[in-house]
């Protein structure tokens, strides 16, 4: 049975097919912030565990919280709330705990191959080691690849809202957690508008001059223009870009990222809360893929956003009329993106075509 033709058959029709299709498809996420998966009920047992005292005007109880994540005017406004929301988290074992929670939730939604974010400098503010948070996570990450089966990356990223200097003092202080590779990769958070990415130039060439083999990507065009995801290539020799919505302004720039195989790792759910679009239906998702342009489809703060990887394949899927084919392209992609082992890519690649041979008799 082709697509769209749900006439002739018995059973579940089709879009029903899709979904179950889309649930069982083996998933990699590239674009989640450890902190951001910070549900408010583990945030508040941390804040009366950790006796860290809440601002008057951060929401009350587990409702409150869900009315204010209801109306992000935009990133700033989202981004003011995130970081009074993070500084419940003291100690390794809350960083340990937060991340097998996510780790839990991704393992639900059939995602096999997950790198994370982590804000040091967002924590080194309150006096928390970047030895600890690192630590923390990184048992996490092994809790998830023992326990759930899921292969893991730690990505540490720089806020650029703060001085570039202190981004390289960050980086300083991190060199001996790659050195023991615990961390495998560098990005770049945070407000966009007014931090442009070539301030971050000496951070990223540390790095890459230390351990050629860590991976760089950087936040770009989610509110800033394509001059934003141009500049994080060009300046900052990122091999992938965070977001990267904003690629689609410039029909170059959509040509060279395609050319060079530059993964853009897409947050539906994300843009539609922080007023990036007003609609899922406007991202780029045909034009990128028409184009060739590789993206995967992440969580970004799956706990602010309103969902984790699978709601936002889900959200995808109920705006765009992707077929089997075209799901497999993004699926492949994700994989070829991924920062991992060829040898994993190769299991992920043979999962995918599982499920795809499974259901291409379906729809
Ligand atoms: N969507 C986002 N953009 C920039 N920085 C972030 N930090 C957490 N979420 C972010
Ligand atoms: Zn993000």
């Amino acid at each position: 049975m082709k697509n769209g033709d749900a006439s002739t058959t018995s059973g579940p029709a089709t879009s029903d097919h899709m979904e179950h299709f889309i649930r069982e498809l083996p998933k990699c996420e590239h674009h989640v912030h450890l902190e951001g998966t910070l549900e408010p009920e583990l945030l508040f047992q941390l804040a009366e565990r950790n006796g860290v005292a809440l601002p008057d005007t951060f929401p009350k109880t587990v409702a409150e919280c869900h009315e204010r994540y209801s109306r992000f005017k935009d990133l700033q406004d989202f981004l003011d709330h995130y970081y009074v929301g993070m500084s419940v988290l003291k100690h390794e074992d809350d960083f340990f705990e937060l991340g097998k929670a996510y780790f839990h939730k991704a393992h639900a939604d059939r995602c096999l191959h997950s790198e994370v974010f982590f804000d040091p400098q967002a924590h080194a503010e309150r006096g928390v080691s970047i030895e600890s948070v690192t630590r923390g996570l990184n048992r996490a990450c092994q809790y998830a690849t023992k326990q759930l089966g899921i292969s893991t990356r730690l990505i540490m990223c720089l806020l650029r809202h703060l001085p570039p200097t202190e981004g390289l003092d960050t980086v300083k202080q991190s060199l001996t957690l790659y050195e023991e590779g615990l961390i495998h990769g560098l990005g770049l958070d945070s407000s966009e508008k007014p931090f442009p990415p070539e301030l971050f130039t000496e951070c990223y060439s540390l790095i890459s001059s230390k351990f050629p083999s860590v991976g760089l990507t950087a936040h770009a065009g989610e509110e800033g223009d394509h001059s934003y995801v141009q500049k994080s290539l060009s300046h900052l020799n990122v091999t992938r870009i965070d977001h990267g919505v904003n690629t689609k302004q410039s029909e170059d720039l959509i040509k060279h990222v395609a050319e060079n195989e530059i993964m853009l790792t897409l947050c539906p759910l994300s843009n539609k809360k922080l007023q990036v679009v007003q609609d899922i239906a406007e991202l780029p998702v045909d034009l990128f893929l028409r184009n060739g342009v590789p993206f995967s489809i992440n969580s970004d703060d799956p706990a602010y956003f309103g969902g984790y990887i699978l709601d936002n394949y889900l959200a995808v899927h109920d705006k765009f009329n992707l077929s089997l084919t075209d799901w497999c392209v993004i699926s492949k992609n994700s994989i070829k993106g991924s920062w991992c082992s060829e040898d994993r890519k190769k299991e992920l690649h043979s999962l995918v075509d599982k499920v795809f041979d499974k259901y291409n008799d379906l729809i």
